[in-house]
């Protein structure tokens, strides 16, 4: 146990994690050149693509330090807000961390808020200034930087390269040196913590965990603390490249177990391993069930695609405990899903995934987060509302609370103005504003979350000219002014395009909608009225005009490619558009709400 080190590495997005961790697997021989991919850890197509790690993973690296055989498990932590409860269980499983800071943009708000949650573990923090080979990198500079967020001294900080490899043999010696070996008691109950679990289509799922007390054998029957379940511990080893076969893991290791489990909803990242026989008394602290955080609608484009959407759902879930569906109908579009997602990035990961690997083609509906809704009869019962169309009529309504965030945004001194303007915008109240360095400038606002999921990165990055960093924890729920604004078109409502808004926007955000509609929705041969309404009032009106009989169709006539071409194009508008009543409706104009400011 004592030559044993356990960590993992933070850093903001882009920073360089990934190839660090690339680095020090080729560095400590654990990949061979024939092995090597670039981003070895990113195993997933879609993670690759998207350059985002987004399930966190796990490997084992042996190293020789003065003649001392070492074994160093590297945990993977995702990059993004949407799976922060990820990061914080990856967390929880090391005693130390690299912290990554680019030596080109300095600290950002995911380096922050990542250290904060390595600190609350009590990690070591070891930190990294990345990219020093960089022609724009500032190391004297962003070095103070690091300095003054972790009182450290300078000498402290690694100076590396996961490009050209500079530095990775400091790194790990300051692995060895710096990380206390794990402590525990290998002679306790079995006491692990389950910090990730992947989907395996012949072997089912394979959760990942860390042994803290105790060890865990291959054949011995456990038990999942927070499920209550026990299983029979049918497999488990330790993680290389590939899956090392083993008698058993002992206190302090990482490493992996196959138990037969089909479903991923039942391997909790967070619960506790313990034995069946002789379960430990204290269980890991910090199990949370995550809960989805955005809702939003999923139905084929084509409705006879109903129950084969219905079937690559499930399979989606078997290996993504955190999507949740239900069925429900809509009267524009009849039969679909009510999905539940840990975030925006989460939603189109799904929605690609089932265009992806199951060929479905899907229309998604406007986002919204999730309300509670109390009615005059009995204002103590909380009616949960993941859908605005379920809004009580507001006669009988008592009140309604949507949930509120803490938000951290790192900017440059330059653009706090507008930064702030932009927040304020978005219902949020500064809470408290720091210089972290003379330029830089942390502002701490608490903010509605359906504020965020509408357009809210896209118009930071746009007032900040991208010199600007967000992130953000729930902190509950808040009672709030809220209204359903209704769509109709050709004066038939339209349930999937409507939203909850605040009534101080709702009159101005309703007017944008139609008039985003009316450029999204395609000319036909009537005009097409536009309208939103709140109750039976009409705030806001559009016609798209019938379209004119085409001249130049017949000009087309002689050029056989050209028409082939015009042809696939109407193929491919065709997949994304569904007939409601006699109107058809691109699927960007069910996203239309999310856009106002394009
Ligand atoms: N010049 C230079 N570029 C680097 C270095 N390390 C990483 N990069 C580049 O920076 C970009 C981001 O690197 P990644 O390793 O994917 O970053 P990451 O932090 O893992 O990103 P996420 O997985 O999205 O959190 C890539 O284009 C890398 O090629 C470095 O040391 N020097």
């Amino acid at each position: 146990m004592k030559n044993i080190r356990n960590f993992c590495i933070i850093a903001h997005i882009d920073h360089g994690k990934s190839t660090l961790a690339d680095r020090l697997l080729d560095f400590t021989g654990t990949v061979t050149a024939r092995e090597k991919k670039e981003q070895l850890l990113d195993s997933m197509d879609l993670e690759r693509e998207r350059g985002i790690t987004i399930k966190s993973h796990a490997i084992q690296m042996d190293y020789t330090h003065n003649g001392e055989q070492y074994i160093l498990n590297l945990i993977d932590t995702p990059g993004h807000v949407d799976f922060s409860y990820e990061v914080s269980r990856s967390i929880a499983a090391c005693e130390g961390a690299l912290l990554i800071v680019d030596a080109a943009q300095s600290i950002q708000a995911q380096t922050i808020s990542n250290l904060y949650l390595a600190l609350e573990n009590d990690l070591e923090i070891i930190p990294v200034l990345n990219k020093v080979d960089l022609p724009s990198a500032n190391p004297e500079e962003v070095t103070d930087d690091i300095v003054d967020l972790l009182g450290c001294d300078p000498e402290e900080v690694i100076h590396a390269s996961g490009k050209t490899g500079f530095g990775v043999d400091n790194i790990l010696n300051a692995i060895i040196n710096r990380i206390p070996a794990p402590k525990g008691d290998p002679d306790a109950p079995l006491q692990a913590l389950i910090f990730d679990s992947v989907y395996n289509s012949y072997r089912g799922i394979e959760t990942y965990f860390r042994v803290f007390n105790g060890e865990i054998k291959k054949g011995q029957e456990i038990k999942f603390v927070a499920t209550g379940k026990n299983y029979f511990a049918d497999e488990v080893g330790t993680l290389k490249l590939t899956q090392v076969v083993k008698k058993s893991v002992k206190t302090g290791d990482v490493g992996y177990l196959i138990t037969g489990i089909k479903t991923a909803k039942e391997v909790k990242v967070g619960d506790t391993i313990t034995d069946f026989a002789n379960p430990t008394k204290e269980i890991i602290e910090g199990f949370e069930d995550v809960k989805p955080m955005v809702f939003a609608g999923i139905y084929p484009v084509d409705t006879e695609d109903y129950e084969e959407l219905r079937s690559s759902m499930e399979k989606l879930q078997l290996n993504d405990a955190s999507l949740v569906f239900q069925p429900e109908s809509s009267a524009a579009l009849g039969f679909g899903f009510r999905c539940g997602f840990l975030g925006m990035l989460h939603m189109e990961i799904i929605q690609e995934r089932l265009e992806r690997e199951f060929n479905m083609t899907v229309i998604t509906t406007v986002p919204n987060v999730s309300y509670h809704a109390y009615t005059k009869k009995n204002p103590e019962e909380l009616i949960l509302l993941n859908n605005p169309t379920d809004l009580p009529d507001p006669s009988r309504l008592d009140r309604v609370e949507e949930p509120f965030i803490k938000a951290s945004i790192i900017t440059k001194s330059d653009f706090v103005g507008q930064v702030m303007s932009l927040c304020i915008e978005k219902r949020g109240q500064i809470i408290n504003q720091t210089y972290l360095t003379t330029q830089r400038v942390e502002l701490i606002f608490e903010m509605p979350l359906a504020e965020i999921v509408f357009d809210f990165y896209d118009r930071l990055k746009t007032v900040s000219k991208g010199y600007a960093s967000f992130d953000y924890h729930p902190i509950g729920m808040r009672e709030s002014k809220l209204v359903r604004v209704d769509i109709l078109l050709n004066a038939q409502p339209v349930d999937a395009l409507s939203a909850l808004l605040h009534a101080d926007n709702a009159y101005s955000i309703g007017k944008k909608i139609v008039e985003k509609l009316k450029e999204l929705i395609p000319r036909q041969q009537f005009d097409i009225p536009i309208q939103a309404a709140i109750g039976a009032k009409i705030i806001a009106r559009e016609t798209t005009k019938a379209l004119r009989k085409d001249v130049t169709a017949k000009c087309y006539g002689g050029d056989i490619s050209r028409k082939r071409k015009l042809l696939e194009k109407q193929k491919k508008g065709k997949k994304r558009m569904r007939q409601v009543g006699n109107v058809e409706i691109p699927q960007e104009a069910f996203m239309a709400v999310l856009k106002l400011n394009d």
